[in-house]
């Protein structure tokens, strides 16, 4: 069947976004990877349904790059606000369910904020802090990140057999560059690579970069595909509330595909 699709980045981590208020996409592993594939399809670090839900404003299904079902997508999350204001399924607020539970945003021209899930602690290990944002984050401080390698070493302790037990992490690595500001690059599972850009462990980052470091909210992060902002509220014990993951997201292209 022929299938419509809209691609979509927010800062610079990229989707395939697709309308299925229908509920007709087959939804497929192998499909899906294939979509994704830079070469052999559109590309993407993801794919996105956007479904209708009887109790929210949409349903955000996202599906990692290797075309398994992901957890929560933070720049997956703001891009499927912009696509459903550009629909007009919703107007400049939106409240909407994702795998992790409800999400609040509000739309602007130039930004998407979004409210990410609450989090419940921090656990921390000798060379990293591990966090669920929604997705699971491991985050580690170094110095010149610029030139670090993030691949072979995000690569090591995703496949670590601690946490291939417990299903896989992501693997983030942070540098403060300014009082409450970091760099962030991220391996990322699922996609097994390094993204130019991943919401759930920028938002990871700097919760983390205000426990360890202090750095204050809004935590500014820069990444390698542009900047995002985080705000959040320190409820002690390394539970946090009122958590927003600010930036940019918008379409790029649209076409079909035969699937
Ligand atoms: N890029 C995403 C994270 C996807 C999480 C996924 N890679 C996983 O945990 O399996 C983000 O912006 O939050």
């Amino acid at each position: 069947m022929q299938v419509h699709f809209f691609k979509y980045q927010g800062t610079g981590n990229d989707f395939v976004m697709i309308d299925d208020r229908a509920g007709t996409f087959p939804i497929d592993k192998e499909r899906i990877a294939r979509l994704c594939d830079r070469r052999f399809g559109i590309g993407g670090d993801g794919l996105i349904l956007l479904q209708n839900d009887p109790d929210y404003d949409f349903r955000m299904k996202y599906f990692n790059a290797d075309g398994g079902e992901g957890s929560m997508c933070g720049n997956g999350g703001r891009a499927t606000v912009r696509f459903a204001h550009d629909l007009g399924v919703i107007g400049d607020e939106t409240r909407f369910i994702a795998v992790d539970g409800e999400h609040e945003a509000s739309v602007t021209p130039e930004r998407i904020s979004l409210k990410m899930s609450n989090v419940n602690g921090l656990e921390e290990f000798p060379e990293y802090q591990f966090m669920n944002t929604g997705s699971p984050h491991v985050v580690a401080f170094k110095p010149n990140l610029a030139d670090f390698n993030v691949y072979d070493e995000g690569y090591a302790i995703r496949y670590a057999n601690d946490w291939v037990a417990r299903g896989g992490t992501n693997v983030n690595f942070a540098e403060q560059i300014g009082d409450d500001a970091l760099f962030v690059r991220t391996y990322e599972r699922g996609v097994e690579d390094e993204t130019y850009s991943c919401g759930t462990g920028v938002t990871a980052s700097a919760l983390v970069s205000h426990l360890k470091l202090g750095l204050q909210s809004p935590v500014k992060v820069k990444v390698l595909g542009g900047n995002l902002e985080v705000s959040f509220s320190d409820k002690g014990n390394g539970t946090f509330e009122d958590i927003y993951l600010t930036g940019p997201a918008e379409r790029v292209f649209e076409g079909s595909v035969e699937v």
